[in-house]
């Protein structure tokens, strides 16, 4: 039995599984907060400030003072903050945004332990051209529809990757780099854990 480590707030399977990459054993929280952007908000603090609140949220519930984990992810593009599509119209405009140009995936990382700890990720994705109809068909397979920016760049959104620049974990949800700073910090290292990730088995990766 392995002893959890640390709380991760959130119900992304996403955040799981890449956490579960570190081979960190952790328990799960509910990190429900209202995701709206304040008037005049940057993207950069409206990231930090919901994975921020994530993480307030988890403490509240957590069952032990293990430090508690919260992220949030937003695409960036034109200044405007791209969250997860209402509906297939939102997805389709979201694409045409983002279709034949750049945009920047913000990853802000909160941990509440001994102390506040934010860290923010950002990258710049380059997409090729998308026609309607591709994202329409998209739209159809059913990925975007909880995925900031209507895509989702471990699935079949990679079709539109052309290059990213910076981190490809904090596109998913969470950067691993920066995150497993913020875990050293309140003495949460990968190396003391021995679970072993369920996904990778034994076997060398
Ligand atoms: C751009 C992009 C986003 N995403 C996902 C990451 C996030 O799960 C989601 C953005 O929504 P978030 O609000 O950041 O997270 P969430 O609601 O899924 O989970 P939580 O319970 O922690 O609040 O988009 C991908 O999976 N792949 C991608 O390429």
């Amino acid at each position: 039995m392995n002893e959890v480590a640390l709380y991760l707030a959130s119900r992304s399977p996403r955040r799981r599984e890449l956490l579960q990459q570190l081979g960190l054993a952790h328990g799960l929280l509910p990190a429900d907060v209202d995701e709206s952007p304040l008037p005049g908000e940057s993207a950069e603090a409206f990231v930090i400030r919901i994975a921020l609140e994530k993480a307030r949220a988890g403490r509240q519930v957590a069952p032990s003072p293990l430090p508690v984990l919260g992220a949030d992810t937003a695409v960036v593009c034109d200044g405007r903050i791209l969250g997860k599509p209402a509906d297939a119209a939102d997805a389709a405009a979201m694409l045409a945004l983002l279709s034949g140009r750049a945009h920047r995936v913000l990853t802000g990382v909160a941990v509440l332990g001994q102390r506040e700890q934010t860290v923010l990720s950002e990258t710049r994705v380059q997409f090729r051209q998308i026609a309607p109809a591709e994202a329409d068909a998209y739209w159809a397979s059913g990925e975007p529809r909880d995925k900031a920016g209507a895509y989702a760049i471990q699935g079949r959104g990679a079709l539109f990757v052309e290059r990213i620049s910076g981190s490809y974990t904090g596109v998913v949800g969470l950067p691993l780099f920066e995150t497993a700073r913020l875990l050293a910090a309140e003495g949460v290292h990968p190396w003391d854990s021995t679970l072993v990730p369920s996904n990778l088995g034994n076997q060398t990766p």
